[in-house]
């Protein structure tokens, strides 16, 4: 992460804030021959919590790089608070908070020392910094290792350290590039409160998963990613109506006898909206009513090894659009 200037932090902040922080136009980015972001429209309003859902490869860490102006769009247009990536490039980053998808820590120095150097770095005073970290030690749950060396520490508490460093400029936009991907649930739970924290307090969210659950825990709206491309956008709620049902009832046969099983299923399904689909090691009916689907299965003869009735999920709209699971 490149640190601004002090001077640069100082000639923004008499400037009116938009009131549409991140807005994106056909924005592309290639390398060599490949297209990583393929032409997408992006606008974030103040307060939101927007989410970039897809597997790996779709372009989601590529987008934030340029959305956190470290690297250059290729083509289409990119406004950031305003202001232009290429012209205005740290009066940008001296608003944004970023949380890359590595920790970037001094793992030789102290948690507290962490925060002061990156203060520092943001022109900062001693007298202003003192407090401002003693908040973000409560805020990251790290109060009573403040004076522990990073190395250490938990995978959680570091990525909670990150985050708490990411907010001593008190950002307009705070950048997520993968928050919890590597930790374990229980360490993905805490973040997620930290998360909705400042989420509940109006700090901008711009983050990337390829989390299913994370993303409806977090997002208000949220764009779902592909090969580069947006295929669907809205909130978790609004995605999961128009693609899915509301219902899914999971089946699993013995080895080799999903497929037919299927077949005979589908056959069931009267209502246009309703499918069944193959996965490698289930069956999954989507239906309005996953109780009464199972019971018409079994009054056809059909006897799964094992079957659950769950709600749909992000993850059945990434299925429905893409043929794909999020998670390979
Ligand atoms: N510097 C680069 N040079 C060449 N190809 C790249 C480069 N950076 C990314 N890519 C390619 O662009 C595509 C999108 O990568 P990107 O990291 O943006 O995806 P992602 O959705 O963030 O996935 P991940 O979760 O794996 O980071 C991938 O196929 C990746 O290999």
């Amino acid at each position: 992460m490149v640190a601004p200037s002090p001077r640069a932090v100082a000639d923004v902040t008499s400037r009116p804030a938009p009131d549409l922080l991140i807005e994106a136009r056909g924005l592309t980015k290639t390398f060599g021959d490949f297209t990583a972001v393929d032409g997408i429209d992006v606008a974030v309003p103040r307060g939101e919590a927007f989410g970039f859902l897809g597997p790996n490869g779709a372009g989601k860490s590529s987008t934030m790089r340029m959305i956190a102006c470290v690297a250059p769009i290729t083509s289409g247009s990119l406004r950031i608070l305003g202001m232009d990536p290429v012209s205005q490039g740290p009066q940008i980053r001296a608003r944004l908070g970023v949380v890359p998808q590595q920790d970037t820590l001094d793992l030789e120095l102290t948690v507290r020392e962490n925060l002061y150097i990156y203060g520092r770095y943001f022109g900062m005073s001693r007298a202003a910094l003192r407090p401002k970290i003693d908040d973000l030690l409560d805020f990251a749950q790290l109060t009573e290792r403040a004076d522990a060396k990073v190395e250490p520490l938990s995978g959680g508490m570091k990525r909670r350290l990150t985050i708490a460093r990411s907010l001593i400029n008190d950002p307009d936009i705070l950048l997520l590039d993968e928050p919890t991907t590597g930790l374990d649930p229980q360490a993905r739970h805490v973040l997620w409160d930290r998360l909705y924290r400042l989420k509940q307090q109006g700090v901008t969210l711009v983050l990337t998963t390829h989390y299913m659950d994370e993303a409806e825990q977090l997002c208000d709206r949220l764009v779902v990613m592909d090969g580069g491309r947006i295929v669907a956008e809205g909130s978790p709620q609004q995605l999961i109506t128009a693609h899915s049902t509301r219902e899914v009832a999971e089946l699993r046969f013995a080895p080799g006898e999903n497929a037919a099983a299927a077949e005979r299923i589908g056959d069931l399904l009267d209502d246009a909206r309703e499918r069944a689909e193959v996965l490698p090691d289930r069956v999954l009916l989507y239906v309005a009513d996953g109780e009464q689907a199972l019971a018409r299965a079994h009054e056809a003869g059909l006897s799964p090894i094992s079957s659950l009735v769950r709600r749909s999920t992000l993850e059945d709209v990434f299925l429905r659009l893409t043929g794909r699971s999020l998670i390979d």
